[in-house]
């Protein structure tokens, strides 16, 4: 790397910043309407590595990825991306929450992932148009570049999605339960996808179910009910004791949990939240 990176105005950072590529937790605490959901989490995600980040329903996994991308504020403590741009973290929600019943051509969404650097009103070069269609052959779906999403199965629209990341070529890569609904060959294709990306050095961070998926292909886990169970070897982290620990956490949603009162700074309540927590 060039040492006039050090001189550029972006790379002043806080001196415990984190290395490039590296995503660390600082007291993170993440709230819905004042009840915490993600509570005084601390750590550091491996870079260039893979980790799962795991635990029951409700215990703020997604709600973690969403503050790690910058859709979401941290209410406490925080999120430290060591000095990456916001198009070198993507991120892959959860399929339910994607809407495909617009009208667009499977290469086109394959290059939305090139937006950084075609512009959303860019013309797209012939180069990327040629990324793209090599993305497509490596999910594999040579050939469906012309044909309309809407008309994809569920499996070929998440092959689309990872074509996609493939053009964003971020460094870090963030996927929310990204092999739910999927058969096994599918599966298996794109956590060869995702092993490629480890080898080239990417960090990734995914939110999953499966036990025995993370445990033959994730490294790192983090385990999450709220607050950190465990985190660091998956072989470690992932012990029936550890695991019973989790799974005995109150859910977060109970409107009955209260009110976080180690934060000193309680936030104003924002303008459009009208829920009243007490
Ligand atoms: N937009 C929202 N407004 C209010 N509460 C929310 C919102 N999104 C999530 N929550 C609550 O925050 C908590 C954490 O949700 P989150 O989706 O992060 O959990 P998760 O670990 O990803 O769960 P799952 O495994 O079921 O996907 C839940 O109790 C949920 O009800």
């Amino acid at each position: 790397m060039s040492h006039a990176h050090h001189h550029h105005a972006h790379a002043q950072h806080a001196p415990a910043a984190a290395p490039r590529g590296a995503i660390a937790l600082r007291n993170l605490t993440l709230t819905y309407h004042r009840h915490p959901v993600v509570h005084h989490v601390s750590g550091q995600f491996a870079p260039g590595e893979l980790t799962a980040i795991v635990g029951p329903n409700g215990a703020g996994k997604s709600t973690l990825l969403k503050a790690i991308v910058g859709l979401m504020q941290a209410n406490h403590g925080s999120v430290e991306t060591g000095g990456l741009k916001p198009h070198e973290i993507a991120y892959l929600p959860q399929q339910a929450a994607i809407a495909r019943d617009f009208p667009l051509a499977v290469q086109d969404v394959v290059l939305l992932g090139d937006w950084h650097s075609s512009g959303w009103f860019g013309r797209v070069s012939r180069s990327a148009r040629q990324r793209a269609d090599e993305a497509l052959a490596r999910v594999g779906l040579a050939g469906f570049g012309k044909r309309p999403v809407d008309e994809l199965s569920a499996g070929q629209f998440q092959r689309v999605l990872f074509a996609r990341l493939l053009l964003q070529d971020a460094r870090v890569i963030l996927l929310d339960e990204p092999f739910t609904a999927l058969d096994a060959r599918t599966t298996a294709e794109l956590l060869e996808l995702v092993a490629s990306w480890r080898r080239e050095g990417r960090t990734v961070i995914a939110v999953l179910h499966d036990y025995e998926q993370v445990r033959s292909h994730f490294p790192h886990t983090l385990l999450l009910a709220k607050e950190c169970i465990a985190w660091g070897d998956t072989a470690t982290v992932l012990t029936q004791a550890n695991l019973n620990r989790a799974n005995g956490m109150p859910q977060s949603w109970d409107e009955q949990a209260p009110v976080c009162h180690r934060d000193e700074t309680p936030l104003p309540t924002p303008p459009h939240d009208h829920a009243h927590s007490h």
